[in-house]
């Protein structure tokens, strides 16, 4: 099966060894996911660097397992320049008997968005970085997928303000049910996804105008301590929402929303007033009106006002970078979500990933 020749090597600081093929050299651990760890390589075959991540037993749980699965299937299926691609997939191991670990290679990037929020950034980095993670959403959204789980610790980014979404969110049917020890982060949840109402793809324009205000703000917009909190925080940033969207909640919600005092809707200059924003610059003034205003447009508690991700593209603050090839790309295939549904025992998601994984190339 594997004609090439690997090698074993103790990552230092990894409490795990790394066995892949002798084109990847100077193995450095770089971080520990939810899945495995993640080490960046030298891929000496094209004299690229590269992020290899490691997953043990991928099959061991059927959490573990969907999760595995779909991620390497989503990014098969999904090819754009701002989303994380699968550069290799392969295991040391010769046979279905002896698979353990699986290895993923990928894109290495600089830096987690994390690191970037709170450094000062101008206007055409900000719109730039703005205008990929929209890129990368439309793209997901034509294969027929709602991210529904965006937020900066997901997005990487390179020294020259490239962008790429790490992960593809939640499964649609799979609630955020985690056994690990990781906080579920919910700054970034849509108002209709907090209150149980149906929700659509405008779920990502809220979470990316939330990364878009904490691009600018230097903190997070809407930091909710749980919950309900997270309500409370977009409702006294925002002020109530109007009663068109109150009467479309379920009843029990709808008392609960009406039984709160009513908070006056703050102007989107106080929200975010010009010193946060960049200056200094020769049309920065044009510019901190333009994104104020498509911030304000995205972050409408209301579905059915907020602008779809096309308005967004279109609007003047990030149209200045609009290319085809990447802001009107569909991608040619959409996501079978039927692979979300199913229910296998450990031994056959051992022997379906260990053919995916075989089948690679
Ligand atoms: C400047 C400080 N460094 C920093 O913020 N880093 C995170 C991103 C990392 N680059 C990368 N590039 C590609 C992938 I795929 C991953 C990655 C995926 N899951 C992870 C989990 C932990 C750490 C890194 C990753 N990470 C470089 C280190």
């Amino acid at each position: 099966m594997s004609d090439t020749e690997f090698y074993s090597t103790t990552v230092p600081r990894a409490d795990t060894d790394f066995t892949v093929p002798k084109r990847y050299s100077e193995l450095k651990m770089i971080g520990r996911g939810a899945q495995g760890i993640v080490c960046s390589a030298l891929d000496t075959q094209y004299g690229v660097k590269v992020a290899i991540k490691k997953f043990m037993k991928p099959f061991q749980t059927q959490i573990h397992a969907k999760r595995a699965f779909r991620e390497i299937k989503l990014m098969q299926l999904l090819r754009h320049r701002n989303i994380i691609s699968l550069l290799n997939l392969f295991t040391p191991s010769e046979s279905i008997d002896g698979f353990t670990d699986m290895y993923v290679v990928m894109d290495l990037m600089d830096a987690n968005l994390c690191r970037v929020v709170n450094t000062q950034l101008d206007h055409e980095r900000v719109s730039y970085l703005l205008y990929q993670v929209l890129c990368a959403i439309r793209y997901m959204h034509s294969a027929g997928i709602i991210h529904r789980d965006l937020k900066p610790s997901n997005i990487v980014v390179k020294e020259d303000c490239s962008l790429k979404i790490l992960d593809f969110g939640l499964a649609r049917n799979v609630g955020n049910f985690m056994m690990t020890p990781y906080v579920v982060t919910r700054y970034y949840r849509a108002p209709e996804v907090i209150l149980g109402m149906p929700y659509d793809e405008k779920v990502d324009v809220w979470a990316s105008g939330c990364i878009f205000a904490e691009l600018i703000k230097g903190e997070v917009f809407f930091p909710g301590s749980d919950h309900i909190d997270q309500w409370h925080q977009i409702t006294s940033v925002l002020g109530t929402p109007d009663d068109t969207f109150i009467d479309r909640l379920m009843d029990t919600v709808k008392t609960y929303i009406r039984s709160k005092p009513r908070v006056h809707r703050p102007t989107w200059e106080e929200l975010v007033p010009d010193h946060l924003f960049p200056s200094g610059g020769p049309n920065d003034a044009q510019r901190t009106r333009e994104g104020r205003d498509l911030m304000s447009r995205m972050l409408e508690i209301d579905p059915l006002k907020r602008l779809t991700i096309d308005q967004c593209l279109q609007h003047p603050y990030v149209r200045c970078w609009y290319r085809q090839e990447e802001a009107s790309v569909n991608c040619p295939e959409t996501y079978n979500h039927g692979i979300d549904e199913v229910e296998l025992n450990p031994e056959q998601w051992k022997e379906l990933i260990f053919s995916e994984v075989t089948e690679f190339q």
